[in-house]
């Protein structure tokens, strides 16, 4: 009695204190609340995380302050950082993070990967998050939802397309063709600029004395390859009609991250990118309009006279927007989408490949040594240089293992899928030995949830990768089984085109693309820094593939 009479006289003294000082309460409750949030949360997964309980279990999900808005601001904030920690800090094969009410798991462990890819779209969909993408990265302003499921995937079907023959043999010959004719030419040098190659005015190119020529390396690839694989794709006219294209694509590209966030304009870069978005996607319009025209066998405009050279691709999907009756919105961000997937990815990474290629001089030897017999140079007027591109990609092992490891450490592809039925993963003894687990673990993963494999955080992982911040030329290069004399190229557990029914379906053109530019560059020319070879910091606008935070300034000169 005593003693319930003095915990009322307690509380009644504490609301008394409340009213007289409101705000240093309500400061304290808040206080109070966000570190038993913290303190419940970190017990919730110090529980989860057990290794040595029951081998089926859930997610363990980092501890945050906040509830509903959870880990969204440190998300947001530096997300690259955010899964490094979460990768860092548990054995586990999978973590989660709670963003704004929702579960995010992502998945650290190649076997867990290698399950996820293959569930059934029924039971995991990455539409949301590519809707998501449509929306307020393409500004289709929710056309791709709202056109419906079957309308959505006829069109989407399409890019399957991107992995035919009827598609891959005219863009790898038309790729390798355009290669052989300018790679050797690169430079007119004129001192007009607008005279000039639109890559070499933007590398700064300037002429040195013993005809070598000094550029900036990033964007003299950026922009060379872009102008060969936007014409594989669009055509020649599309580049032609609209020659700010490739300028704009790059703007609109630098804003992904920001444009992503749907956050109403208000830097000037998001201004910059949003201009530029508009301009391409007028570009792709009155190109859809022309293209389908052109198909329809009606008239067309005199500048788009000849577009005979627009891909299987785009011509399928083409016809497949004019079946579903698709409205302008969907039909202009559906195919800017691809351009824009075409342009971003492969240049970089073969603006990464070739430099740390051509600043290795052991490197340099060995793979021109290699790629000899594929890629051969003579002096002789227009034809001086041959590629064979099934050779480079058949019988080039250390080039295929160069292209591995540059995607390994500057692509930062994500599987982003929600879970439409519950989902069951279980970890491989393998990866649990790896991960220092006695043994492997089960997680049951609830519908509703997402599921993401960041596979920049797998691809750095020192788990799975020895040195993983080196660049190692070999790394990929193993006993052939059937001959032990001899070695073999395998992508270990590399996933940068990511998996499943999502995967990347431009993914054996971009290996083409890639291995042609960088034996034709090499093969070609000799490269020099301007001070010292160094390999920049990267960066990224979002996913993807990494940009170098500084450009580097090189001569080239013909080798023969
Ligand atoms: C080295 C270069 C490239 C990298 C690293 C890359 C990476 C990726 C990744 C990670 C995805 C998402 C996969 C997933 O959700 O699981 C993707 C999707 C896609 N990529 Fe690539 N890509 C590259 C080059 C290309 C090229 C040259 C094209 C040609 C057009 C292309 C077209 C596409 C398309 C159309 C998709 C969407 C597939 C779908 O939703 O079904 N990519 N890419």
């Amino acid at each position: 009695m005593d003693n319930t009479l003095h915990q009322r006289s307690y509380l009644l003294e504490l609301t008394n204190y409340a009213r007289t000082a409101p705000f240093l309460t309500a400061s304290a409750s808040c206080a109070l609340f966000l570190i038993l949030t913290r303190l419940w949360t970190g017990f919730v997964k110090a529980r989860r995380q057990s290794n040595t309980g029951p081998p089926e279990k859930q997610v363990p999900i980092l501890p945050y302050w906040l509830p509903y808005v959870g880990h969204a601001i440190s998300f947001a904030w530096s997300f690259d950082d955010m899964l490094a920690y979460g990768r860092d800090i548990t054995t586990d094969g999978i973590f989660g993070l709670r963003i704004m009410g929702s579960t995010h798991n992502f998945v650290l462990m190649p076997s867990l990967a290698k399950q996820i890819f293959l569930q059934r779209p029924a039971a995991l969909t990455s539409d949301d998050f590519i809707h998501w993408i449509h929306d307020k990265y393409f500004g289709d302003g929710g056309a791709a939802r709202k056109i419906g499921h079957d309308n959505y995937h006829a069109v989407h079907q399409t890019l399957t397309s991107l992995m035919k023959e009827a598609f891959l043999k005219p863009a790898t010959d038309r790729t390798a063709q355009l290669v052989e004719e300018r790679t050797p030419h690169m430079f007119t040098l004129s001192t007009n600029l607008a005279s000039q190659n639109e890559w070499e005015r933007c590398a700064g190119a300037v002429a040195m004395e013993k005809s070598a020529v000094e550029v900036n390396l990033f964007k003299l690839t950026m922009n060379f390859v872009g102008d060969i694989a936007g014409t594989v794709l669009m055509g020649k006219a599309f580049l032609d009609n609209n020659p700010g294209i490739m300028q704009d694509l790059w703007t609109f590209d630098s804003g992904f991250n920001a444009l992503l966030t749907g956050v109403p304009v208000i830097t000037r870069g998001l201004t910059k990118a949003t201009n530029a978005r508009a301009r391409i996607n007028s570009a792709v319009h009155e190109w859809n309009h022309a293209v389908t025209n052109m198909l329809d066998g009606k008239e067309v405009d005199a500048k788009w006279n000849d577009l005979s050279d627009v891909s299987e691709t785009m011509r399928l999907r083409l016809r497949a927007l004019q079946k579903v009756d698709a409205d302008n919105p969907f039909a202009i961000a559906s195919n800017v989408a691809v351009y824009w997937g075409l342009m971003v990815n492969a240049n970089k990474v073969i603006f990464w490949m070739l430099l740390h290629i051509i600043s290795n001089p052991d490197l340099l030897e060995t793979v021109r040594k290699e790629i000899k017999p594929y890629a051969q140079v003579t002096r002789s007027g227009f034809d001086s240089l041959k590629l064979d591109v099934e050779g480079l990609l058949k019988s080039c092992p250390i080039l295929k293992s160069c292209f591995f490891e540059s995607m390994r450490l500057y692509t930062a592809g994500v599987s982003y899928k929600k879970v439409l039925q519950n989902v069951t993963l279980t970890e491989s003894a393998e990866d649990a030995a790896t991960f220092g687990k006695p043994r492997p673990q089960t997680y049951h993963i609830k519908t509703g949830d997402f599921l993401i494999i960041p596979e920049a955080t797998l691809q750095t992982d020192p788990r799975l990768w020895k040195d993983p911040s080196v660049f190692w030329p070999e790394r990929y290069l193993v006993p052939d089984e059937k001959d032990p004399q001899k070695t073999k190229v395998d992508s270990l557990h590399l996933f940068a085109f990511g998996g499943g029914p999502s995967v990347c379906k431009g993914r054996i053109f971009a290996e083409r693309e890639v291995l042609i530019f960088v034996a034709a560059l090499i093969s070609v020319w000799d490269f020099t820094p301007v001070g010292k070879w160094t390999i920049p910091k990267s960066s990224y606008n979002g996913t993807g593939s990494a940009n170098p935070k500084s450009d580097l300034r090189v001569r080239m000169s013909r080798r023969v």
